[in-house]
């Protein structure tokens, strides 16, 4: 089966490309700028027009937290018109879509884990507008898969494995907030996540459609992680600092991120019989690290 993923350099694109790889009854398809622009929607239909998929995944989207606050309008076109554009254009040809989602829909009111029950909440730019893409995602395309998950960190792109590391290497000790809850998720699990999904479309020709929490099986604290960020990367003798405990307040940034933002995935385990997920074992955290 073939999956067109949008993006090229992103972390859950890439490892899905890896995961490809490795994989005979898959091919992965990565498209990105300039071939494919979520700002411009005739290059989305031309993508899968070229490409005719199996089933569309739309991992690319607008991804800096605090910068949508200064940018709302692109982070909407790229985040809620173009995944809404790209499921249309899948539809058209009776193509289903994958769509990756965050766990920043949700307030971060309250303490339980976030069910797909819940109602969103979003208190950011990014969160807002990749809430109004599921949406338009779910309208445009009655053969979709809302995957909301949290997180993400990957040997790729930008993420909190990466910034710590580097972090690490400069400073004698790093202060990271401890009262923001959440599942640090491989984009290796994401990834596999999304296979399953597609091998089983692909033998049953249909799904069970609509919105899926898939997230790392820890909930923990940035600070946490940072703290089993560096003692994996000590233990094979990469870079490590001392971590200081900090409440939101004391590090304050331009968008609030949510204080429970813990994902539910009981769902997609009991839909798709899968839930192969992990937190950060030192072969996802030496992968991101990349020894
Ligand atoms: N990162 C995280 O922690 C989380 C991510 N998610 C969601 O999961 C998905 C995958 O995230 P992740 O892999 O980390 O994303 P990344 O930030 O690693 O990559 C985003 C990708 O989007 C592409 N992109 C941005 N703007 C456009 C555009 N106008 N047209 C085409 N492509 C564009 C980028 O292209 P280029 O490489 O050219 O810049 C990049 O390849 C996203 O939908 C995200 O919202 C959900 C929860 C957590
Ligand atoms: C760099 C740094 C961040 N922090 C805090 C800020 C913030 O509250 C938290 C995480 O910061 P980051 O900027 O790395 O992460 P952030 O961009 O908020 O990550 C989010 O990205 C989007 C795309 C998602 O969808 C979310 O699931 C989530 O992964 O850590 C510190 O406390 N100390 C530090 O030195
Ligand atoms: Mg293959």
């Amino acid at each position: 089966m073939k999956l067109l993923v949008t993006g090229r350099n992103g972390q859950v694109a890439r490892c899905l490309d890896d995961c490809g790889r490795d994989a005979a009854d898959v091919e992965i398809v990565l498209c990105g700028r300039p071939e494919l622009d979520l700002l411009d929607h005739a290059s989305l239909e031309r993508a899968i027009e070229n490409v005719r998929p199996d089933i569309v995944v739309s991992a690319a989207a607008y991804t800096a937290v605090d910068q949508a606050e200064d940018e709302p309008e692109l982070a909407h076109a790229v985040n809620a018109e173009g995944p809404g554009a790209l499921a249309h254009a899948a539809a058209a040809r009776g193509i289903p879509i994958i769509h990756l989602s965050t766990d920043y829909v949700f307030s971060g009111e309250g303490d339980e884990p976030h069910s797909e029950e819940e109602t969103p909440d979003p208190r950011t730019v990014y969160g807002r507008t990749k809430l109004v893409g599921e949406r338009l995602v779910a309208e445009a395309n009655p053969q979709h898969i809302i995957l909301r998950t949290a997180w993400v960190y990957s040997p790729y792109g930008k993420n909190f494995v990466k910034t710590m590391l580097k972090l690490a290497e400069e400073q004698d000790e790093v202060r990271v907030v401890d009262d923001q809850y959440g599942n640090p998720t491989s984009a290796y699990d994401i990834a596999n996540a999304i296979l399953t999904i597609a091998r089983k479309f692909d033998t049953e020709r249909t799904l069970l459609w609509g919105t899926y929490h898939f997230a790392g099986n820890e909930s923990m604290s940035w600070a946490d992680f940072a703290e089993r960020i560096f003692s994996d990367s000590a233990k094979s003798g990469g870079a490590r600092t001392r971590v200081i405990r900090v409440s939101s307040d004391e590090f304050p940034t331009k968008s609030v991120r949510p204080r429970n933002s813990t994902l539910e995935t009981e769902k997609i385990r009991v839909a798709f019989d899968y839930l192969n997920r992990r937190v950060v074992d030192d072969e996802y955290i030496n992968c991101a690290i990349g020894r």
